[in-house]
């Protein structure tokens, strides 16, 4: 029952989680583990987020999906210090994801 583009967003997201081996972005930072994260970060995301908007069929191109993975990765560029783990984490996520959401990649899926 699922829609090509839901098709092509959930494999683009098992390739991308494939890249946060460590699993910080699996699910969403919660003000327990990440202090004060709720009154900094104004629109947190993650992938189980990502995962329910293609169920819920909240996209409407690929180009959205790629806008929410990276205000995913920059929101943990901007709520941890540059030496965390997560930082670190983050902005090797970004660079690696950006390679698998290239313009070329989403318009060779484009059909
Ligand atoms: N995605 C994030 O920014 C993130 C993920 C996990 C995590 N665990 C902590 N103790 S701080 C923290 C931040």
């Amino acid at each position: 029952e699922q829609t090509p583009l839901q098709e092509a967003a959930n494999q683009l997201i098992r390739q991308l989680q494939r890249k946060d081996p460590s699993a910080f972005f699996t699910f969403p930072v919660t003000d327990l583990i990440a202090p004060g994260y709720s009154a900094v970060i104004k629109q947190p995301m993650d992938f189980s987020t990502m995962k329910d908007k293609v169920k819920k069929q909240d996209y409407t191109s690929l180009d959205e999906l790629k806008i929410d993975f990276r205000t995913m990765c920059e929101n943990a560029m901007a709520y941890n210090k540059p030496e965390t783990i997560y930082h670190k984490a983050a902005r090797k996520l970004l660079h690696s994801g950006m390679k698998i959401l290239s313009k070329e990649r989403l318009e060779s899926l484009k059909q």
